[in-house]
């Protein structure tokens, strides 16, 4: 029983796994290069990163072709054909690359990207079709915050009672990564923890703020420009986000400040942003009449 655990939570990288398995005989192991980005402290399987994108780029892809669908005439049938193959053609050559880079990098084994990809798809298909997400109240969203923590740190607990730690890798890649500053505290499975935690409580805050209802349940926000201006100014200020650097050097400030970062940033593109714009061409309209 145990053992089938560590095979389903227990996937291996490359990068230690050559030296510690036994079937290569007398050090005939082979010598795999390892790059600044190559030190994953988390386990291997699937991966993160292939999970991330193929989930991202699923709700984009689907959300665009949800307006595209609606077009009725002949020839916008034939542009909706033209785009769906475009879309579809340009999510797999992400999704295909993500995992070639991961694999190159010797993070992962080729099955785990090609699993992180199909888990991305399946868990943007399960919250796509959960619109209470963009409902629900800011008490739900603490409840839920609470219960992901305390559920990952009993699961945890419980795993350790049972002698299984979910920390195992972490040591594997301090032992193993060719250089000691490229093992990041942000890759270990806490940081992702602390990270997701933080981004789920900024967006309950941000749905539920008015700021919120302000500018995306007010007038303004069915206008084409109003949404455009969004997505402009929340990708420049996205780009500020990734110039703050948390400091690493102690364990709990990093986890606290990692928190804020992560919940600041879905607070600025649902609330902050769309309010300035909104203000902003209120501001614009009032002038010009
Ligand atoms: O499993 P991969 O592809 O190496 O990705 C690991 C990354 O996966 C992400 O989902 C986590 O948020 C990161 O903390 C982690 O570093």
């Amino acid at each position: 029983m145990k053992r089938r655990y560590r095979q389903i939570l227990f996937g291996h990288r490359p990068y230690w796994w050559v030296h510690e398995t036994v079937i290569y005989p007398n050090q005939s192991s082979p010598c795999l290069e390892q790059f600044p980005i190559t030190c994953e402290t988390g386990p291997g399987s699937p991966s993160g990163h292939a999970m991330g994108s193929s989930c991202v780029w699923y709700v984009m892809v689907t959300a665009a072709l949800s307006y595209t669908v609606r077009w009725k005439d002949k020839s916008a049938v034939t542009l909706h054909r033209l785009t769906w193959s475009l879309l579809w053609s340009i999510f797999w050559i992400i999704q295909i690359s993500v995992c070639i880079s991961r694999v190159f990098i010797a993070t992962h084994f080729p099955h785990q990207v090609i699993l992180g990809v199909f888990a991305g798809i399946l868990v943007a298909e399960a919250f796509e079709h959960a619109p209470a997400i963009q409902t629900a109240s800011l008490r739900t969203y603490i409840k839920t915050n609470l219960f992901l923590f305390i559920f990952a740190l009993g699961f945890y607990l419980v795993l350790k009672l049972l002698d299984i730690d979910l920390l195992w890798s972490v040591p594997k890649a301090k032992k193993w990564c060719a250089n000691p500053d490229w093992i990041n505290i942000d890759t270990t499975p806490f940081a992702g923890l602390v990270r997701n935690l933080g981004a789920l409580f900024g967006l309950g805050l941000g749905i539920n703020s008015e700021m919120f209802i302000a500018s995306c349940k007010g007038k303004n926000s069915c206008k084409i420009s109003f949404r455009i201006l969004c997505i402009a100014a929340s990708l420049a200020t996205l780009q500020l986000y990734n110039v703050v650097k948390i400091p690493t050097h102690t364990e709990c400030l990093f986890y606290i400040l990692s928190f804020c970062k992560s919940a600041a940033m879905p607070l600025t593109v649902v609330a902050l942003v769309p309010y300035c714009v909104h203000s902003l061409m209120r501001t614009t309209e009032k002038k010009l009449n």
